[in-house]
C-alpha cells in the first residue's frame, strides 16, 4: 500500500512545489514508484514535469469524469495527474455532498500500484487542498525561512482540525522543513528556533534537515527538468536527499 504525502502550506512561495518534484524525484531515482499530482491551477509543477495540460487532468479526476488512471502521464520521476489553469474554478465546480472524498475515492483503484503519492497543492485553504488532506496519510508543510512564512503554519493546523474529526481522523503532520535557509545567517537561526517552537505547539518537528536558497531551483524549472537531472551535485539537491533519508528514517 503506498504512502500518500500532501505538500502543503497556504502561503505562496513556500517551496511547496519545489519540495513536491524534489522528494517525487528523489524517490524515485532511489527505486520507487512514485504518482505525483498536482492540485495547484498554476501548473508548475505539471509544466516543470514536462506534462500536459491539455487533456486528462486533476479536474476531471475530482468531478468524477475521469478516472485517475486513465489521467496519468509518464514522466522522468514516475508519474503525474497533471494540473490545469481550469482548476482555479473548482470551489465551484466541486459542491456536492461528499466533496471532500473525490481524490481519496479516486485514487483507491490505484493507490497499490505506488510506493509514494505525492500532492501538491495551491496556496489556499479550500476544496482542493481539503481535498488532498483528507486523501493523504500525512502532511509535509515547507516554509521559506522567514517569520511571516511561519506565521501561517499555525492557520494550517486549523484548518486540519475539522478535517482531523471529520473526514480524516488519522491525518498526521510529518513535520516543518525550511525552505531557501541561510545556515550561516543569524535570522535564519532565529527562524529556525521560531519554527521549532511552533512545530511543538503542533505536536510535529522541525525536519533537521532544511533547503537552501540556490539558483539552480529556477534553473531546473526553467529547463523543464527535476533537481536530480539538472544540478545531481549540487548542495541544494544534496539538501533535498538528506531531508528524503530523514522522511524516510534512514538516518
Ligand atoms: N531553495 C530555493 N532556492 C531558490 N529559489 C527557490 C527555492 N525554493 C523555491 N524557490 C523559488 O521560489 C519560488 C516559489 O517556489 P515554489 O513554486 O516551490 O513555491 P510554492 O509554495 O509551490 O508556491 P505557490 O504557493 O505559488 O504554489 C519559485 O520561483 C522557485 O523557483
Amino acid at each position: 500500500m503506498s504512502k500518500v504525502y500532501t505538500i502543503t502550506n497556504q502561503k505562496g512561495g513556500a517551496g511547496k512545489t519545489t519540495t513536491a518534484l524534489a522528494v517525487a524525484a528523489g524517490l524515485s531515482l532511489k527505486g520507487y514508484s512514485v504518482l505525483s499530482i498536482d492540485l495547484d491551477a498554476q501548473s508548475n509543477m505539471t509544466y516543470t514535469a514536462g506534462a500536459k495540460a491539455d487533456g486528462a487532468t486533476a479536474l476531471g479526476v475530482l468531478t468524477g469524469e475521469i478516472r485517475a488512471g486513465d489521467a496519468i502521464q509518464k514522466t522522468g520521476s514516475g508519474g503525474i495527474i497533471p494540473a490545469s489553469k481550469a482548476l482555479a474554478g473548482a470551489d465551484a465546480f466541486i459542491t456536492d455532498t461528499g466533496k471532500e472524498y473525490r481524490l481519496k475515492e479516486a485514487l483507491e483503484p490505484i493507490r497499490g500500484e505506488y510506493d509514494y503519492i505525492i500532492i501538491d497543492t495551491p496556496p489556499a485553504l479550500g476544496i482542493l487542498t481539503i481535498n488532498a488532506l483528507t486523501a493523504c496519510d500525512s502532511v509535509i508543510i515547507p516554509a521559506q525561512a522567514d517569520i511571516y512564512s511561519l506565521q501561517g503554519i499555525e492557520q494550517l493546523a486549523e484548518t486540519m482540525k475539522p478535517v482531523k474529526k471529520y473526514t480524516n481522523p488519522d491525518l498526521t503532520i510529518e513535520g516543518i522543513l525550511l525552505t531557501r535557509y541561510s545556515p550561516r545567517s543569524v535570522l535564519s537561526r532565529e527562524v529556525a528556533e521560531l519554527a521549532q517552537q511552533i512545530a511543538g505547539k503542533l505536536g510535529t518537528k522541525l525536519f533537521r534537515a532544511t533547503i537552501r536558497e540556490a539558483v539552480a531551483v529556477k534553473e531546473a524549472q526553467i529547463s523543464q527538468q527535476s533537481l536530480y537531472s539538472y544540478a545531481p551535485k549540487a548542495k541544494v539537491t544534496e539538501d533535498y536527499s538528506r531531508f528524503i533519508a530523514e522522511l524516510l528514517g534512514e538516518e
